[in-house]
């Protein structure tokens, strides 16, 4: 067994540039191609202790708070990543001053967020393939004063935005999109919005709810949002954001099932904690099962609106054990045995990767003959994810050999045996770290483009290998592959 790892040295996080998916593939011919990453093997049973930076949905709305409060406040140990630099990006362009405080923690300093006294347009704003910039920042934008020109890499702008941006129109909200409903687009922000009721389909994606409630307090009647399509998915992160707006002292809450109000008021001020990212913890508690062993996450927060948590109870489906220790650490056990599983999951779309990677490791057994099958459904809006989940996942584990094929809302995986080859990433970092948990079990697999990681979890490849205890400072090989940071 090895020692345990219980924190990464200081590593700062650069933006990974984006790629949109289909150029990422067509890439192989290029000297990229040669930066495949060897998903590290697991030659013996895991046995690490593995510290996450802070949450993505966390850092995301307490950025978007912060600014629209109504007072300085600060953020305590948030993300630094390319999606948390870029809502950073898109709250400066609006006249939010942030400054990062000196500081010694590994993964970042903490962030003082001034508001601005009135936010301001005509400016631009890069949403890269961020969801929650793409649709948390338009309704600030149309609080400000002029124009907002907003695009990102070329997959978002294949990411749905329709539902949201005629909802900001019903609400009084100008934005030209040019009949396309996605982006780029501009808004034209007048210095306020009228807010009220509004009816909205948020089938495709909870964040199109969530835009609007985090903005609401500023809107002048506040809001009323009423879903009316089919089944909201990702309802944790609806819940998230009104415990965020609560703990700022809005009234904020779910009047009915798919209904969502929000009274105008102020927001308050406040230095808010980050709590790490329990969907990043997936891959690395899903690394037990692939591997046999143990790792734990430290700092597991007690109460949560984090989707991840559900970890506590959908990796025993597949055989793991899950103890919390008093000190709220979290730990996956397991001998090494994947059972299959039948999960319907609307709720945590944003944990299907990892759980079908475990998936596939499942359907390959322990030697290629003793593989079980399984079905995960409820997750057709992971189509509308970083690239079409479905697709993509389909797509790579039948390249690795596997028999995976596509349900309308999610993927049934038969038995079949896995080999080497490459793992293409579609730009979507859980794509990438879905490869390097495969990789775990099954020799040979090489992860293209792992610095899309950086979209939520920079340090995820030497975090990866500090799990399985082989990575060190020094090693040249290892640091080459560890593309868009700085060690
Ligand atoms: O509000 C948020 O922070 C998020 C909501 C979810 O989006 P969808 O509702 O589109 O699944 C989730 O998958 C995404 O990673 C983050
Ligand atoms: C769906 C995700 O991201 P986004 O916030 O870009 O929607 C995700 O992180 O799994």
């Amino acid at each position: 067994m090895r020692g345990p790892v219980d924190s990464v040295g200081m590593l700062i996080g650069k933006l990974n540039p984006g790629k949109d998916g289909d150029e990422a593939r067509s890439g192989e011919d290029t000297p990229e191609a040669e930066a495949h990453w060897p998903a590290p093997l697991a030659t013996a049973p895991v046995d690490a202790r593995v510290a996450l930076p802070g949450s993505k949905s966390l850092t995301g709305r307490e950025l978007i708070l912060a600014a629209l409060a109504d007072g300085p406040g600060t953020l305590r140990a948030p993300l630094h990543s390319r999606d948390s630099a870029l809502m950073i990006d898109a709250l400066r362009a609006l006249g939010t001053e942030i400054t990062e405080l000196p500081s010694d923690r590994v993964f970042g300093g903490d962030l003082r967020i001034t508001p601005a006294a009135e936010l301001t347009g005509s400016t631009s704003i890069g949403c890269g393939l961020a969801g929650t910039v793409m649709r948390f920042v338009p309704p600030l934008a149309a609080l400000a004063l002029g124009p907002v020109a907003f695009d990102g890499d070329p997959y978002a702008r294949k990411r749905p935005m329709r539902p949201l941006l005629d909802a900001l129109r019903a609400l009084g909200a100008d934005i030209a999109d040019e009949g396309r409903g996605a982006l780029p687009f501009t808004v034209h922000g007048t210095g306020s919005l009228r807010g009220g009721r509004v009816t909205l389909d948020a089938s495709l994606s909870s964040q199109f709810v969530s835009a609007l409630l985090l903005a609401a307090p500023r809107f002048t009647e506040g809001v009323h949002v009423v879903h009316t399509g089919e089944r909201v998915p990702s309802v944790p992160h609806i819940e998230m954001t009104l415990a965020a707006l609560r703990a700022r002292g809005v009234d904020a809450d779910s009047p009915a099932p798919g209904e969502w109000r929000v009274a105008p008021g102020p927001i308050r001020a406040l230095d808010a904690t980050i709590e790490p990212d329990l969907s990043n913890a997936a891959p690395f508690l899903a690394a037990a099962l692939a591997a046999g062993g143990s790792v734990t996450v430290p700092e597991w927060p007690a109460t949560t609106t984090q989707v991840g948590d559900q970890l506590r109870t959908l990796l025993p489906e597949f055989g793991a054990q899950l103890t919390v220790s008093a000190d709220g650490a979290v730990t996956a056990t397991s001998d090494g045995t994947i059972r299959g599983v039948r999960l319907d999951i609307p709720e945590a779309g944003e944990l299907a990767p990892t759980l079908i990677g475990l998936a596939a490791l499942a359907a390959h057994g322990t030697d290629g003959t003793n593989g079980v099958a399984s079905e995960i459904t409820g997750i057709g809006h992971i189509r509308h994810h970083e690239t079409d989940r479905i697709a993509a996942l389909v797509a790579e584990i039948r390249g690795l050999g596997g028999s995976a094929e596509e349900l309308p809302d999610g993927i049934r995986i038969a038995p079949a045996a896995l080999h080497g080859g490459v793992w293409h990433s579609y730009a979507d970092h859980r794509m990438a770290t879905t490869g390097a948990l495969i990789g775990l079990r099954i020799p040979d697999v090489e992860v293209e483009d792992v610095a899309s990681t950086g979209k939520t979890l920079p340090q995820f490849p030497e975090l990866w290998q500090r799990m399985l205890g082989g990575w060190t400072p020094e090693a040249p090989s290892e640091r080459s592959f560890i593309q868009g940071l700085t060690l």
